[in-house]
């Protein structure tokens, strides 16, 4: 069965996810899209023929005539759907995963999914390895946990942890630390950056014991992320050099393609890794 999808955002994330389902790669319709600017909903509703293209939706509301909802909006909007989407009935994907940083929201989120017969997926988006940690939280072998995250210094702008630090990124010269701390911090403190940390948090051993460094390198042309795991199953490392979206550096180009791999798993008959 084609299932219907409504995107929350019309940014970098929401209009490749949209590119997917009217070239055709993943089996879907998208239904309805709402975006904070006319323009880039209008750009996205242009990628499907006249009679195919998504609805702008007037409220977020509107989102859940649709079977999935996927966000990709950003942190702040995440309280706005996912609740609302999962009593609905609706399937939610949420790029924005360190929202769920809030243990309030986290415990409300989760409690939707679980209440209702709507499902909520958390893609892996920017890194790599979330089936092998998966495996090994299950069965209570993982221990440890950290992911360092390497960015060029423009990648990290307008955070409000280097706003409120003071940290001047022009002046930095050499790789420089500019975080160290739990999953929960890095995810509130980089809300654009690290939403990656939540999604090895929740597959692993949760967001106030996996340890988060993020450096900034002068040098750095890719976005790269580095889990490193231990515990009874024996050590995990893996390492992804993501190439930057060009529409917006902070994203990684392999997140947006996370998400799309995970919708098409959705109606997959078959599917490969765990
Ligand atoms: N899990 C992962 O691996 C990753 C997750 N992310 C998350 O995904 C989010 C989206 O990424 P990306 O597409 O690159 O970001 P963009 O900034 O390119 O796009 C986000 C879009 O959402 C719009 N928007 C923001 N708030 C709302 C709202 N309340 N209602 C409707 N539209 C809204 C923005 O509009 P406007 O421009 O007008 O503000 C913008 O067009 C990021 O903010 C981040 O939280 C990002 C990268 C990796
Ligand atoms: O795209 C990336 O490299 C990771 C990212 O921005 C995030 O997790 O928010």
């Amino acid at each position: 069965m084609v299932r219907s999808v409504g995107i929350l955002g019309c940014g970098t994330i929401g209009t490749e996810i949209a590119r997917a389902i009217a070239t055709e790669t993943v089996p879907a319709t998208l239904s309805v899209v709402h975006g904070q600017h006319p323009d880039r909903v209008a750009a996205v509703q242009d990628q499907f023929d006249t009679d195919s293209q998504p609805r702008a939706a007037e409220s977020i509301s509107d989102l859940f005539e649709a079977d999935i909802v996927i966000e990709a909006a950003g942190q702040d909007a995440v309280d706005d759907v996912a609740i609302d989407a999962l009593e609905h009935g609706c399937e939610c994907l949420l790029m924005s995963v360190g929202a769920l940083a809030d243990a309030e929201l986290r415990s409300d989120v989760l409690e939707a999914a679980d209440a209702g017969s709507g499902r909520l997926h958390l893609p892996s988006g920017a890194i790599a390895g979330l089936d092998a940690i998966k495996a090994a939280a299950l069965t209570g072998e993982l221990e440890t946990a950290t992911l360092q995250t390497t960015k060029p210094p423009s990648g990290l702008e307008g955070a409000p942890y280097i706003d409120a630090n003071d940290i001047d990124l022009d002046a930095i010269t050499e790789p420089t630390v500019v975080f160290e701390g739990p999953a929960n911090e890095a995810a509130s403190a980089f809300p654009s950056n690290i939403n990656v940390a939540m999604a090895l948090s929740l597959a692993g051993i949760g967001p106030s014991e996996t340890a988060v460094e993020i450096v900034a390198h002068p040098d750095a042309e890719t976005n790269t992320h580095t889990i490193s795991a231990t515990g009874g199953m024996g050590r995990i490392e893996t390492t992804v050099e993501n190439v930057p979206s060009p529409t917006n550096p902070k994203t990684s180009y392999l997140a947006a393609i996370s998400a799309i791999e995970k919708l098409r798993s959705l109606s997959a008959t078959v599917t490969v890794g765990t």
